[in-house]
């Protein structure tokens, strides 16, 4: 079982068992990675071209998960949630006063400012696991984004709160009485795509990158590197008379002899 010290369990409500808290010990890297990616203007399009440079990570589009509005981006270490749907009629578990635990709160007392919430609803698309509450007790811990393979609710509350939040649906029905807690911290199915706590998400209007932790530092730098190129084709462009000085100062065509 995890050894949950003092500083996090004082963050912590009770409702999630310690024995589905898999870790509190999230590998993190240096802020200034990520303060390097949130400088590129176009974030996760830049992040995909690294990992395909590099042959590494995978990338969801907005069809698997979408903004709740489209100038939300961020990027920093997934702290992860898994759930199950439970079998039991919502009414009858409601009225056994069920111990089935929505364990948003206690994914977000294990956090650490900067962190992105990964949820992984079970394949439950319809019944919403974050609302406007969840939203601002995420805020209060520090988390810098949530992504829901699920419903979410509340949504002018949402994006009022400037959380940003990706999901794969919305729905106004909650998910409470309806789902179980099955870990927090454990590695996690988005869309079809493994998330391991401390694996980077990175997303944007454009949909979500999820850089393994081990390649961020390549990530970023090759991310930099070709900033850098597009930055000095945008400067030629801006800067040509017309198409033909364009063309001729970019060309990279041999000329006949
Ligand atoms: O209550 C719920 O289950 C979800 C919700 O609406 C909120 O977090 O505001
Ligand atoms: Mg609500």
């Amino acid at each position: 079982m995890t050894a949950v010290p003092d500083t996090v369990r004082r963050r912590l409500t009770g409702r999630v068992p310690d024995d589905r808290i898999r870790t509190v010990d999230v590998p993190r890297h240096d802020t200034a990675e990520v303060a390097k990616l949130l400088a590129l203007p176009d974030l996760a399009s830049a992040v995909a071209d690294a990992l395909d440079e590099l042959g590494v990570g995978a990338v969801l589009t907005t069809d698997a998960l979408a903004p709740l509005a489209p100038d939300m981006r961020v990027c920093g270490p997934a702290v992860t949630l898994r759930y199950i749907r439970a079998n039991a009629d919502p009414e009858v578990v409601r009225s056994a006063g069920s111990r089935l635990v929505v364990g948003d709160r206690d994914l977000y007392g294990v956090a650490r400012p900067g962190d992105v919430a990964v949820v992984d609803c079970g394949g439950n698309r319809d019944w919403a696991l974050l609302g406007g509450l969840s939203a601002q007790w995420a805020l209060k811990a520090g988390l810098t984004g949530c992504l829901v393979d699920g419903a979410v609710r509340d949504t002018a509350t949402i994006v009022g709160t400037g959380l940003p939040v990706w999901s794969a649906n919305r729905s106004p029905r909650a998910a409470r009485h309806r789902v179980d807690t099955v870990a927090i911290n454990d590695v996690v199915s988005v869309a079809g795509v493994s998330v391991r706590p401390g694996d980077y998400i990175v997303a944007d209007a454009d949909g979500v990158c999820v850089v393994p932790f081990e390649h961020l530092p390549a990530v970023a730098d090759a991310c930099v590197t070709a900033q850098a190129a597009e930055d000095a084709l945008v400067a030629a462009i801006r800067s040509s008379a017309g198409l033909e000085e364009l063309v001729r100062r970019t060309s990279t065509r041999h000329t006949p002899e």
